[in-house]
């Protein structure tokens, strides 16, 4: 894993003004983001979160999954804080890519759940790699985390590529009636916290 710093750029949003950090994983050639808000202290646990990419709820507004709200809710949340920072990586469908992504959808259209349809195509249920964040929070100057985020697999890889995650922040949000199953195989056979009591719950 080679990690190389491109160039910074403001990113001027809805929540206030972030500045956009490119690196470039240069064996791979995928390009991430690194969105940074305020002064990030090194010595103190900053609010952040680890973003992995799904152009279908992040961009097209998909109701699928949970990932746009998420996004929305994790920079919403920083900039209240006054400073924190959100690393967007480039590892779409949880790594096996866009368009196997699109073909596990079409398996899901089908009755699949959101594992078997990785399974069906011969994927692991999770593919994602987090090496990568190390050299991208040692950039932006994060030395310790707080972490928006309900899958302590995404807590316990970030501490095993030697990332202090300080506190787990829940970022429970996006639920409907498209997403309620895929929510519930999350928390049921990914490990997501997410409690029964949350499918309960009215959703503005
Ligand atoms: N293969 C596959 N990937 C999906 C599917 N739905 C969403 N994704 C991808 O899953 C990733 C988001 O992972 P999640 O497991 O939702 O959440 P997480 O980021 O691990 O955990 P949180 O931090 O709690 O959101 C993104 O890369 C999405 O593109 C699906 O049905 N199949
Ligand atoms: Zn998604």
């Amino acid at each position: 894993m080679s990690i190389k710093y491109v160039a910074t750029a403001k990113l001027p949003t809805p929540w206030g003004v972030f500045s956009m950090h490119g690196f470039e994983d240069t064996e791979s050639g995928k390009e991430h983001v690194a969105l940074t808000f305020g002064e990030l202290q090194a010595d103190e646990p900053m609010l952040g979160r680890i973003h992995s990419e799904c152009l279908t709820g992040d961009a097209l507004f998909s109701l699928r999954c949970d990932c746009g709200f998420q996004l929305q809710t994790a920079m919403q949340n920083i900039a209240a804080e006054g400073r924190g920072f959100i690393l967007y990586l480039r590892q779409e469908g949880r790594g096996i890519g866009l368009l196997n992504k699109v073909r596990a959808y079409a398996l899901q259209d089908k009755g699949a759940n959101t594992v078997e349809a990785n399974e069906q195509l011969g994927f692991p249920a999770d593919m994602r790699k987090y090496d990568m964040i190390a050299p991208m929070l040692e950039k932006i100057g994060v030395h310790k985390v707080r972490l928006m985020t309900n899958n302590p697999r995404k807590v316990k890889a970030m501490q095993q590529v030697g990332v202090e995650v300080v506190e787990r922040v829940p970022l429970q949000v996006g639920k409907n009636p498209y997403n309620e199953n895929y929510l519930k195989t999350k928390s049921h056979e990914l490990g997501h916290l997410i409690p029964d009591s949350y499918f309960e719950q009215h959703q503005d």
